[in-house]
């Protein structure tokens, strides 16, 4: 019988390497010296030291031929959070997660770093310096969360010393910076459609937005210290900016940057999230005749007019996490990496 040889500790694959974290994790670990190999639904990018393994997570067979003599997995995969296709998000965040636990206890894996995320435990009322002992929210404020609740315990209640299978769940939040498709695209989306002019609530809600570089370096802390005898085995771990802001001055900054108003008028807090609620409703109702996709979904309104700021004092004692980038130089760095999305351009 064939002995399978323990792979090389810089031998890693990171599943939705194509995506805007993904890449950017892909990228350090090349210049951290990793083997890579990427595996995506698609393939966005080329680059030397690392092989692209196209297909869908949720088949185990094609996972198996990314996951080859690789000892580090990062999981990074999901449908995009504004989705409200109930059917995928169970497909790929429970099921497919399932199967990537299986797909890596049959390759000898021997460590799996999940992206989780610190809404798991967001109802939609405030959180101030939350840590990771908060329960799991009951009421899950959309399938995004429900589902990457059941992907979080999935992963961590896999964790095996005896099988020599390391599990450890990453929980960001608010991730941005270049090529990321979601907070600022949308932001200048809805700026440009004149939907940008007012503040939900009174404003001074604080808010944790984690600039992209920051949480890949938690990524990688937590893929260097996990180890049989480390108390990283089977936890959680918010990685932050560690600078709360308040949510509107962050929009503000940004919109401002590319040349945008910032928002002036305030709306009660209350009144927008009930008018949401019933924009969401009347879209499910009128699915199956038009499409409508409204851009002030309960849960973004209940972002956006919520304190819900973490507590990464956990990943600053075991994995000695501080973050690399300060907010402000974050900032600047996000809006020069959008000239196109400039007003007028
Ligand atoms: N962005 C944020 O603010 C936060 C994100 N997170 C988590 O971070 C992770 C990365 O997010 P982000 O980089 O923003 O997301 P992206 O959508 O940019 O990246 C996810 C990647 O996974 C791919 N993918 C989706 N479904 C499958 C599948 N079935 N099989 C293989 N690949 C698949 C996507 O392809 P395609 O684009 O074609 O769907 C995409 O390339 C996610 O787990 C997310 O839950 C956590 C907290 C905050
Ligand atoms: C229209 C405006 C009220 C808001 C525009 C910006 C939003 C698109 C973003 C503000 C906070 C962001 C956020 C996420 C997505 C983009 C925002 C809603 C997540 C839901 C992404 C996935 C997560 O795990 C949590 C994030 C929280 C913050």
């Amino acid at each position: 019988m064939a002995t399978r040889t323990r792979p090389s500790s810089k031998r890693c694959a990171v599943i939705g390497g194509s995506g805007f974290l993904g890449r950017h994790l892909v990228e350090r670990l090349v210049d951290r010296g990793y083997t890579v190999n990427v595996f995506d639904i698609r393939q966005a990018y080329e680059l030397p030291g690392v092989s692209f393994h196209q297909g869908d997570l949720c088949d185990r067979q094609a996972l198996l031929g990314a996951l080859r003599e690789v000892s580090v997995v990062f999981h990074c995969a999901s449908p995009a959070p504004a989705s409200d296709d109930r059917a995928l998000f169970h497909r790929v965040n429970v099921d497919g997660t399932r199967t990537v636990i299986q797909a890596c206890l049959e390759a000898g894996v021997q460590k799996l770093i999940l992206t989780s995320s610190a809404s798991v435990v967001f109802e939609g009322t405030d959180i101030k310096n939350g840590s990771e002992d908060l329960p799991y929210a009951n009421k899950p404020i959309d399938y995004y969360t429900e589902t990457k609740i059941q992907q979080e315990k999935l992963v961590l209640e896999a964790c095996s010393k005896e099988k020599g299978f390391l599990t450890v769940a990453i929980r960001p939040h608010g991730i941005f910076g270049p090529r990321d498709p979601q907070l600022v695209p949308i932001l200048v989306d809805t700026a440009r459609r004149g939907k940008m002019k007012f503040i939900i609530g009174d404003g001074s809600n604080l808010v944790d937005f984690t600039y992209v570089e920051n949480v890949v370096h938690g990524h990688i802390l937590a893929a260097e210290h996990l180890k049989a005898d480390s108390p990283l085995c089977g936890q959680a771990y918010h990685i932050t900016n560690d600078e709360p802001v308040h949510f509107w001055d962050f929009m503000s900054q940004i919109l401002e940057g590319l040349g945008y108003s910032a928002p002036r008028y305030h709306l009660p807090y209350t009144l927008v999230y009930g008018i949401a609620l019933l924009l969401w409703l009347m879209a499910v109702l009128l699915r199956p005749l038009i499409q409508i996709k409204p851009t002030f979904t309960p849960m973004r309104v209940a972002l956006a007019g919520t304190h819900h700021y973490y507590s990464c004092a956990r990943a600053k004692k075991d994995l000695g996490y501080q973050p690399l980038v300060p907010l402000r130089e974050a900032i600047v760095h996000t809006v020069e990496s959008y000239p196109h999305l400039r007003k007028g351009a």
